[in-house]
């Protein structure tokens, strides 16, 4: 079982466009509501692909109400922890070729009642789970020491602990010592404050993590693929996909993918590969949807067979 807690979800609007232009009124040709978050994202996946998950999602407003009428069309089991303010909308503005540009509202102010709340509703769920996976941002009033009740809680539980997120609580939250935190490459180089140009400068960075205490990091790098480190092991993976629609939500479907390996006991790089194809099959769909097994089996990830330490990245 892998529970997911998503601080601060969204009602995920994508609208398609021919080209994005300021200040002009673009009329979008296609557009769609999803269930968002990264954990709500995360545990989509898994519920697409047959997999025991449960989503703790806080939830307010009219637009908590939308979202939780939209999460009970995904076949998602959750928890919710009620709120006084309105759970946000993010906006997605997707063109033609690609590319995904992201409008995201703060979120609601959780009040100091609100966060307990939410990490006891989180603790309870994840009784007897393998993992717990917070993911995403914080909203306004939910201050980065939840990290750390968290990971105090999972620990006492016999849980492993994944964090997925950005900025300062990022930085926070690493500091805890999840099990595995899963940085996307600029996320990477924002936690050890220099750029990574090459995989070797990825590895490197990792690894610092790891000696560290975190026994697993996982760096998604967009259409380079993904990379794992642990102490005794280092694996890379990619997959390619012709025609990306969105990238919106690959990074939790990679870290779905993966999580579900490691709790099918597959080894480190079959798990890898595991999320890369969860990952890149997501990137193929509209919006923030994820992909089915049909849709995992239309990628064909291939397994690095020794790390290529000067692919040059992000291109
Ligand atoms: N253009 C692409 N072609 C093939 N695979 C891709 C592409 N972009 C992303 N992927 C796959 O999706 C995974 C996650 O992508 P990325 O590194 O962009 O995550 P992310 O930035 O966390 O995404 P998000 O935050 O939008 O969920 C990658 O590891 C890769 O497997
Ligand atoms: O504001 P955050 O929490 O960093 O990101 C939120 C978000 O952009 O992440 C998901 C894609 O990963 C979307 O479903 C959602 O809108």
């Amino acid at each position: 079982m892998i529970v997911t807690l998503t601080p601060n979800p969204s009602v995920d609007h994508a609208m398609v466009i021919g080209s994005l232009a300021r200040g002009e009124v673009l009329r979008a040709s296609e557009s769609r509501l999803d269930a968002g978050g990264k954990g709500v994202n995360v545990s989509r996946a898994l519920a697409a692909n047959g997999a025991a998950t449960l989503a703790v999602v806080p939830l307010g407003g009219h637009q908590g109400h939308l979202l939780a009428d939209l999460l009970g069309t995904t076949g998602v089991t959750h928890r919710p922890v009620t709120l006084a303010g309105s759970t946000r909308m993010n906006v997605s503005v997707l063109e033609p070729d690609g590319t995904t540009t992201k409008l995201n509202e703060p979120g609601p102010t959780l009040s100091a009642s609100e966060n307990t709340t939410m990490i006891q509703t989180t603790l309870d769920a994840a009784e007897g789970a393998d993992w717990l996976a917070v993911c995403g941002s914080l909203p306004p009033g939910a201050t980065p020491d939840i990290y750390a009740a968290l990971r105090a809680g999972a620990g006492a539980r016999g849980v492993r602990f994944v964090v997925d997120s950005s900025g300062a609580s990022f930085a926070v939250a690493v500091e805890t010592r999840p099990t595995l935190i899963k940085p996307n490459h600029e996320e990477l180089a924002e936690l050890v404050g220099h750029a990574l140009p090459t995989l070797r400068d990825v590895r490197d960075a990792a690894r610092e993590l790891v000696s560290s205490g975190i026994e697993i990091v996982a760096v998604s790098l967009g259409a380079d693929g993904a990379a794992l480190f642990t102490a005794d092991e280092a694996a890379h993976a990619h997959a390619s996909v012709s025609a990306p629609v969105s990238t919106v939500g690959a990074g939790d479907c990679m870290l779905a993918g993966l999580l579900h390996g490691l709790t099918s006991g597959l080894s480190i790089g079959e798990a890898l590969v595991s999320g890369v194809a969860w990952g890149s099959a997501a990137v193929a769909l509209p919006g923030s949807s994820v992909p089915t097994p049909a849709d995992v089996r239309t990628v064909a990830p291939v397994l690095s067979a020794e790390l290529p330490l000067s692919m040059e990245l992000g291109h």
